[in-house]
């Protein structure tokens, strides 16, 4: 069987990841192109892929199926060197962008006859970037989000979807915008406001130095996605410029709504406002995958005593669970402290738990 060549595009978290995943499949020659040549000599070197190029001309000539992976405004300009490029074969080209519309835009001027583009977004990832942080398994029952475009073919669009079958993501057909507004409010926006609330934190700490020990714990939690990429987040920001500038609108008004209710002493209609909000957030499926992951984490008590965490991961080690974060919340000399071990999935988390549990932990997974 002829093997088709797969060329990523931008080797980093997600590209990375879906090598990890696609390498697999043995009817694949994965290439890869990158701009950082550490990227490529470490992609090389851990057998990522097969190939590698730091030139993308080269690269996608040869590849029956080409993903880029890059940052958005990096895709675009990518795209746009396509439409320069001469195809002899038949090419399906996708990307992973967190925002769609900018990139339909300039794949729609795409005019050889030879590129299918089918638009995609895997809804997964972390706060860290790079290939190191790349794993197999990121996407595994992620919600991917694909986009045929005219350009595409059924038969192309089952192509792709069956060369990212090993993600074990699951596919949802998408419209661009439909997919930018959506995203715009449970992703983007989200992320802004986390970033919002630590700078708030951060200019409060001038006049009480002691917020910075009162953050640790729910606050951290909530604030968690400040903690990401801020290149690609300003990418993202930027390439939803407008869906974002409508949000903070209806956001500004609702908070100025919420000054006035507070300042009157409204008190019936801010426990309304937040019985509201608690109803609807009960009712999102906590047990499915949403747009953004969810953690899955374990609280675990530990006493400070040299070696404790070093226990508590061997035993899970010594139980094959992978641990993708650990942080120590809370550690004073002599007293209990608190460990917080994230997991992949709910399985890793619920049999941590267990295991822990067995060898007499005290452990708790929040709701
Ligand atoms: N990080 C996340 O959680 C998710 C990110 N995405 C999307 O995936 C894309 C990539 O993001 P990550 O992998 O997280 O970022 P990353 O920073 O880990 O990787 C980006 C890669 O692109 C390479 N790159 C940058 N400029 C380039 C250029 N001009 N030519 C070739 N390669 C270039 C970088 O060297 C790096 O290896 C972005 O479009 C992002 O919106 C989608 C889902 C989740
Ligand atoms: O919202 C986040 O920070 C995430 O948890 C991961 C993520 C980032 C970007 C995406 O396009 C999709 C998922």
């Amino acid at each position: 069987m002829v093997k088709q060549t797969v060329l990523i595009a931008g080797l980093g978290l997600i590209g990375g990841s879906l090598a990890l995943s696609i390498r697999e499949t043995k009817e694949v020659r994965l290439i890869g192109y990158d701009s950082n040549y550490s990227t490529l000599e470490y992609a090389k070197m851990n057998k990522i892929v097969d190939d590698v190029y730091n030139d993308f001309t080269e690269a996608v000539v040869q590849a029956d199926i080409c993903i880029l992976a890059a940052p958005v405004s990096v895709t675009v300009d990518l795209i746009n060197i396509l439409n320069k490029l001469t195809f002899k074969k038949s090419i399906i080209v996708t990307d992973v962008g967190s925002v769609k519309g900018p990139i339909m835009d300039v794949a729609s001027k795409l005019d050889s006859p030879n590129i299918a583009f089918i638009g995609g977004h895997p809804m997964a990832g972390s706060h860290k970037k790079g290939i190191q942080a790349a794993k197999k398994h990121l996407f595994e029952n992620a919600i991917y989000v694909l986009s045929p475009t005219d350009s595409s073919t059924e038969e192309d669009l089952e192509r792709l979807q069956a060369l990212l079958t090993p993600t074990k993501s699951k596919f949802i057909i998408l419209e661009p915008d439909e997919h930018d507004e959506m995203t715009s409010v449970i992703s983007h926006f989200p992320h802004l406001i986390a970033s919002s609330l630590v700078h708030q934190a951060r200019n409060w700490q001038k006049t009480h130095p002691y917020i910075h020990k009162l953050a640790a714990g729910g606050f951290r939690d909530i604030t968690r996605i400040a903690s990401s990429n801020p290149l690609m987040w300003r990418d993202i920001f930027f390439q939803n410029r407008s869906k974002m500038s409508r949000l903070m609108d209806d956001w500004i008004e609702e908070m100025k709504q919420l000054k006035n209710l507070i300042d009157t002493g409204e008190k019936t209609q801010i426990e309304k406002y937040l019985e509201q909000a608690r109803e609807y957030r009960d009712g999102l499926d906590s047990g499915k995958q949403g747009a953004i992951p969810s953690y899955y984490d374990v609280y675990v008590d530990i006493f400070d005593q040299p070696g404790a965490i070093l226990k508590v991961i061997e035993l899970l080690a010594n139980h094959d669970i992978s641990i993708n974060n650990i942080e120590i919340l809370e550690i004073r000399e002599g007293i209990t402290g608190v460990l917080r071990l994230s997991f992949q999935n709910e399985n890793d988390q619920k049999l941590s738990q267990a295991v822990l549990k067995k060898n007499h932990y005290d452990t708790v997974i929040e709701e």
